[in-house]
């Protein structure tokens, strides 16, 4: 059993309800223990992982939340910018799994939060796990 860490960027409430969701349930499925915390945007949730995982508490993380396009180039800063961090902390040896969705509307959301759906929070939790697995098998 490994010890995972959500960090959600809770931005739209009901997308990220079913996101979580499905992260939580691929990972208590895999058998492993699952906590969350709940940032204000995206472009926390880098630096969130990077804190918590100085403490030593976690083992792995999933990256959640919703980005949609608005009318400005901030979309491209807080996508972009997110992805970017994850990217790095994830070069850096830190088994994390991107369930951030970066979309034009929130329908495109909606059919990628279901659960019974595109599930991309699970998908981002089972990315989690298989690099955990790999940085296992690897000593890292
Ligand atoms: N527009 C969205 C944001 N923006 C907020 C930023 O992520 C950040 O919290 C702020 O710039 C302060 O540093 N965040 C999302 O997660 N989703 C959005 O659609
Ligand atoms: C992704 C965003 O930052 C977006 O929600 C902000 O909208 P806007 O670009 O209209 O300020």
């Amino acid at each position: 059993m490994a010890r995972f860490l959500i960090v959600e960027a809770r931005f739209y409430d009901h997308l990220n309800d079913m996101l979580v969701s499905g992260a939580k349930a691929a990972l208590t499925g895999a058998g492993h223990k699952v906590d969350v915390l709940t940032v204000p945007g995206a472009l926390e949730i880098p630096g969130a992982i990077s804190l918590a995982d100085a403490s030593g508490e976690y083992d792995g993380y999933v990256a959640i939340g919703v980005v949609i396009r608005g009318e400005t180039y901030h979309f491209e800063i807080v996508a972009g910018e997110s992805a970017r961090g994850i990217m790095a902390l994830t070069m850096d040896g830190i088994a994390i799994g991107n369930g951030i969705l970066t979309v034009e509307n929130e329908d495109q959301a909606l059919v990628r939060a279901d659960p019974a759906q595109k599930d991309k929070g699970g998908e981002a939790a089972k990315a989690a796990i298989a690099l955990l697995e790999l940085k296992e098998r690897f000593g890292g």
